[in-house]
């Protein structure tokens, strides 16, 4: 018999057990979306037949009015969601029903906690799809046949959700999908047709083609005067306003429908932080509908991760993940673009170099840049949230966008001696407003870690001279600063790096002070660059200590420690740093050592001053142990 010819049982791919086992554990407060998911599924079946139809007509099979139905049965405690979209075949249906496409879906399993509420929020983002279907069903059936394929060609799917699931043949003469779902004992109220039909109206509004639910026969009725009233008959009707809700104005739409949408084209449970909908007009015609997350995916780190927006051209779906839409700096904006200028053939080749990609690209960075503005502005605690989701991704930005590094700079925070604290608030106009009289620069340090960061030698004249100095400890920051060179005519100064040229903020007074004090050690410079040799490119005095009695400064166009570090744990070749080795006149060590005459205790001494200060802007030495005979030696000296 045809019905059951050809069936086979195959076990789902681990991870779509491991996701079973975790949805259904974690989603209980949260099981309505279920249907958000399956609906949201239907639409996209029904987007993609409308593209593939554009070059093969027939494949609507004489039946073009796309629509999702929506049904229950209280008795069999049954729901079926069925649409009459693109359909699939039998190896579609393993490939797709068995397995997760999705990249990096091994980590993210890797970095469940085991904490049911934390891995609740992380499956969030992660979306759970069709899989969502087990949160109330035990059993769940999939009966579909693809568009222009013959009705024996249809395909049963069918699982209990348990590790296997098993696809047969089947006969079904329409095309497209029906799901039907055996609800679990106690998930038997969503067999309710009001129940269904109060959510339905929350997860479709938003939704382009029409979801229709059955609505029973009114029968005649007969007035107080005797007048009839026909009966009206059965049937399926619409719940939802089923037009493109981008198309519509910005102010018929309510926040919430906003978020439904938002929900549906990113799989994410929660809210987004801001959107923006624009339609624009002139040369090139577009709309966009762009989204920005509350909470990074997990794979934000990954640059290669598909990204980009959903294009659609005059309101028919072409692709998702349209990355040319988007820099990559730029990568966890969400949303879409509907094109009224390119043409509906068009291919990723297409737009790989295209005018028109070009000229909507610019536009949606330009918007999403204006959006993050406006919120600093309006909402700085809101911004923090961004930030800190989102700041180190946007930190790519000035390598990447050239043309908008002035406005990308402005939307950076850092954290700063200004503040007691690592966290990162402090944007560049911020530090501006606070420039001394006198200051030219803007002052950063970069640094393995906020304590070391804050806790650097090099500070010491800042805080002094209470100059406000950036303090940056994420991996990028190196690599940030060196495509930084100015923001608002300021230029950005390294205070590891080259001499330290305070300019105007260095008073008379003072300098007449460091005079004196290098006097009283004079020709010492000279006897430590003979006692360290090689190990250092110069010696000099320096007036940038207060606590330290030395440090070790990179040249002014050399690499910074930081970025030597970065580039070594990245196993890349580089040159080995010189350093120039600068001393604190003013500090009683660097004058004890002035007067020590026996030549091997003062080498000992100038090799223990040059170690320190290599370990504080280093975090390691070359040759620690070393330095620690050297320091117990003259320990033991001093004891004596
Ligand atoms: N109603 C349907 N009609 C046709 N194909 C479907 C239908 N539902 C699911 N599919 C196919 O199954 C695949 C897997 O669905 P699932 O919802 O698990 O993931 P997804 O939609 O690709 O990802 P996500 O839900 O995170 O976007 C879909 O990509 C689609 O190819």
């Amino acid at each position: 018999m045809a019905e059951t010819a050809h069936q086979e049982t195959h076990g789902f791919q681990t991870e779509v057990k491991q996701l079973l086992q975790l949805m259904i554990h974690s989603l209980y407060s949260n099981k309505e979306i279920f249907l958000r998911e399956l609906v949201s599924n239907a639409a996209d079946a029904a987007d993609k037949l409308r593209f593939k139809a554009l070059s093969d007509p027939s494949l609507f099979e004489n039946d073009g009015d796309l629509a999702v139905k929506l049904s229950a049965d209280k008795d069999a405690g049954t729901v079926t969601i069925s649409d009459n979209g693109i359909g699939m075949n039998r190896n579609d249906v393993i490939e797709h029903l068995g397995t997760i496409a999705k990249s990096g879906t091994k980590e993210f399993f890797n970095h469940l906690s085991g904490d049911q509420a934390k891995d609740s929020q992380l499956i969030g983002q992660f979306g759970v799809g069709f899989y969502s279907a087990f949160i109330v069903a035990d059993n769940v059936i999939v009966r579909s046949r693809a568009a222009g394929d013959d009705p024996s060609k249809g395909v049963e799917w069918q699982s209990a959700g348990e590790g296997e699931f098993t696809v047969k043949d089947i006969e079904k003469a329409d095309r497209g999908t029906e799901i039907i779902l055996h609800l679990r004992e106690d998930e038997k109220e969503f067999a309710d047709e009001w129940r269904l039909r109060s959510i339905i109206t929350k997860y479709s509004e938003h939704i382009s083609i029409p979801v229709k639910m059955w609505k029973d026969e009114v029968p005649e009725s007969e007035g107080e005067d005797g007048e009839k009233t026909p009966a009206i008959p059965g049937q399926w009707e619409s719940v939802n306003k089923a037009t493109a809700l981008w198309t519509r104005d910005k102010s018929d739409i309510s926040e919430d429908e906003y978020n439904e949408f938002y929900k549906h084209i990113s799989h994410d449970f929660a809210d987004p932080l801001l959107h923006a909908h624009n339609k624009v007009e002139g040369k090139t015609e577009y709309t966009s509908l762009l989204y920005i997350p509350s909470k990074a995916p997990y794979d934000l780190w990954n640059r290669d991760q598909n990204h980009g927006l959903k294009l659609y051209v005059q309101r028919v779906f072409i692709m998702d993940d349209a990355e040319q839409f988007m820099p990559i700096y730029l990568r966890f904006v969400k949303g879409l673009l509907d094109s009224n200028d390119l043409p509906l053939n068009v291919s990723r080749e297409i737009l790989q170099d295209n005018k028109i990609t070009q000229a909507i690209r610019q536009g949606c960075t330009k918007r999403v840049l204006q959006m993050l503005e406006r919120l600093a502005k309006k909402d700085a605690e809101k911004y923090q949230v961004f930030w800190s989701e989102f700041g180190n991704v946007l930190k790519e930005g000035p390598a990447e966008d050239f043309a908008n590094k002035e406005k990308i700079a402005g939307l950076l925070r850092f954290a700063s001696t200004e503040n007691d604290s690592d966290a990162q608030t402090v944007s560049l106009d911020d530090y501006i407003s606070r420039m001394k009289e006198g200051q030219e620069k803007i002052y950063f340090i970069t640094a393995d870690s906020y304590t070391a960061a804050k806790s650097s030698p090099h500070l010491e004249i800042f805080r002094k001279k209470g100059i406000e100095v950036l303090l940056m400890s994420d991996r990028i920051d190196e690599w940030l600063m060196s495509h930084l060179s100015e923001y608002n005519e300021k230029s950005f100064q390294s205070v590891t790096r080259g001499a330290l040229d305070l300019g105007d903020l260095e008073d008379e007074e003072s300098k007449k002070e460091h005079e004196k004090a290098e006097k009283e050690v004079e020709g010492l410079t000279e006897r430590v660059k003979a006692a360290l040799g090689d190990k250092v490119v110069d010696v000099k005095f320096t007036h940038r200590l207060t606590n330290s009695p030395a440090c070790i400064v990179t040249d002014e166009q050399g690499m910074t420690t930081q970025m030597i570090k970065l580039m070594q744990a990245a196993g890349q070749p580089v040159p080995e740093a010189k350093y120039h080795f600068e001393m604190n006149p003013e500090h009683q060590l660097v004058k004890m050592l002035a007067n020590i005459q026996d030549e091997s205790q003062f080498k000992q001494w100038a090799d223990v001053l040059f170690d320190q200060a290599a370990l504080s802007e280093q975090g390691s030495l070359k040759d620690p142990a070393t330095f620690v005979q050297n320091l117990n030696s003259l320990l033991m000296t001093l004891a004596k």
